[in-house]
């Protein structure tokens, strides 16, 4: 099947260019400046398909961009007491209604299980369930002397070259400073990338116990007790103990305050393999309007780092932060929990709250905001969405640009289109939308996955098991 591609300008990294794009079965196989198709393809822009190409795709006064890759999602998580409520079915075909076409979703290990046994119940989840392509991370809930070799082998025969852990959530997926150094060193040795959630997970704890003992059981609490300075303090400890392990590749997961951001900023000056990304909640969504609702509607914005208060810069500061690739990446952290059932767990109680937001479907959307109010730029979209997280976990130049060679996961997106979100038209597994009411300017139009169109019309084309398994190379930004 041989597709063009035609009328559309191609946004880069580099700039947004009009380029005419040839698709051959799953592949781009070349670009053209307009005007200078060869003869025979032609033809087919004058009548539509002939014996050169089979579907010609009008992509007039359209932007066409690499598909999305969202490097941190949570299908099927068990979490909480319960398990994110999208499966690797569901959530894979709301990725791609939104524009993303690979995701990396977090295969887990808990204390006492075998890193290659759990990896082997994740790959059965996801196996012939995705409808675009999918890799691994894997989260080491127990460091161990058995972990760390696994995380070799890992790097070495699964494609998985990126490992998970956590300051946060003590007595579930909690690692303390000595297994993260040892976990850094072994890093540091293979390249591998350590992912940080960098929240002081035993001063929250505290915290959270006083403020129920003091009748403090709603959502709001939730942000009250994890404040900023303990996301500011475990990044900066991360960030010395991977300095100590000998500069082992550190990314910083879900970054949501100002205090984080100067850290990695300071770090990244100073020359260090140090990288951060930030999600769609923590640009937009905060503390006020949003986790303090009236009632227990802030259950809906209950997620780990929480949203934060809006008297401070945080909103600003990640923008900025994303402007100057102190923040290289946006992720959406989906870890989606329907509000009836399962974060009504936490009804008088929000430690119980499942902790977590769905924007799987969004995160394109949410950050071309940030291209049609003018804080971001046209290519820098492209880049935080598509190209570095394809880069900063092994997989560019086969995800990531639309160039000849790569797989050919194009968006086209429509700018003059608008739309609003709400729950009762998302395709996400989610009885509600954090993003209810939010106006969006531009629209994702048509979507291909390895040369197939999996959207288009307003209409869904793809199908389960579409998607196949991604093998990671290292990151492709270590200094
Ligand atoms: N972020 C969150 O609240 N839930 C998902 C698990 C994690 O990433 O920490
Ligand atoms: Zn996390
Ligand atoms: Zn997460």
């Amino acid at each position: 099947m041989r597709t063009l591609i035609t009328g559309g300008t191609l946004v880069g990294p580099l700039g947004a260019t009009p380029t005419e794009i040839l698709v051959d079965g799953e592949t781009v196989t070349a670009l053209f400046v307009p005007g200078s198709l060869p003869e025979d393809l032609r033809g087919s822009l004058r009548d539509g398909p002939d014996s050169s190409v089979d579907r010609v795709i009008d992509a007039t006064g359209k932007y066409v961009i690499p598909g999305g890759v969202d490097v941190h999602t949570h299908m099927e998580l068990p979490f909480g007491g319960t398990s994110a409520s999208d499966t690797f079915a569901t959530g894979t075909a709301a990725a791609a209604w939104g524009g993303t076409t690979t995701i990396i979703d977090f295969a887990v290990q808990r204390t006492g299980e075998v890193v290659e046994e759990s990896l082997a119940a994740w790959h059965a989840k996801a196996e012939g369930q995705c409808a675009i392509d999918y890799g691994f991370h894997m989260i080491i809930g127990g460091v161990d002397d058995q972990a760390l070799k696994a995380m070799d082998y890992l790097v070495a025969n699964e494609g998985i070259s990126s490992f998970k852990l956590f300051m946060a959530y003590p007595g579930v997926f909690y690692s303390d400073d000595g297994q993260i150094l040892r976990a850094m060193q072994r890093a540091a040795e293979s390249g591998a990338m350590v992912m940080m959630h960098a929240e002081n997970g035993i001063a929250i704890d505290v915290l959270a116990a006083q403020a129920l003992a003091r009748g403090g059981t709603g959502p709001v609490h939730h942000g009250y007790t994890r404040p900023p300075e303990l996301e500011g303090e475990a990044t900066n400890r991360a960030a010395v103990l991977a300095r100590v392990a000998g500069n082992c590749p550190l990314y910083f997961v879900h970054m949501s305050a100002s205090e984080a951001l100067a850290v990695v900023s300071a770090a990244r000056g100073a020359g260090h393999n140090v990288f951060a990304e930030t999600c769609p909640q923590y640009l937009y969504l905060s503390l006020e309007e949003h986790l303090g609702a009236p009632g227990f509607e802030g259950a809906k914005y209950v997620a780990s780092p929480p949203l934060r208060t809006n008297t401070a810069s945080h909103h600003d500061d990640l923008w900025r932060g994303l402007r100057t690739d102190d923040l290289a990446v946006v992720s959406t952290d989906h870890c989606p929990f329907c509000f009836r059932d399962q974060k009504e767990l936490g009804r008088g109680d929000f430690t119980r709250i499942p902790n977590g937001i769905g924007t799987v479907e969004h995160r394109i959307d949410l950050v071309y905001q940030g291209v049609a109010s003018g804080r971001l730029s046209l290519p820098r979209w492209v880049e935080t969405c598509a190209t570095t997280p394809a880069r900063m976990f092994g997989l560019y130049p086969r995800k990531g640009v639309v160039a000849p060679g790569s797989d050919a996961d194009i968006v086209i997106y429509d700018p003059a289109a608008s739309t609003t979100i709400s729950a009762s038209t998302h395709h996400m597994n989610l009885d509600y939308s954090a993003w209810e009411g939010f106006q969006v300017a531009g629209k994702v139009d048509t979507v291909l996955s390895r040369g197939t169109v999996v959207v288009a019309g307003g209409e869904f084309h793809g199908r389960a098991g579409h998607g196949r398994y991604l093998r990671r190379g290292l990151s492709q930004y270590l200094r």
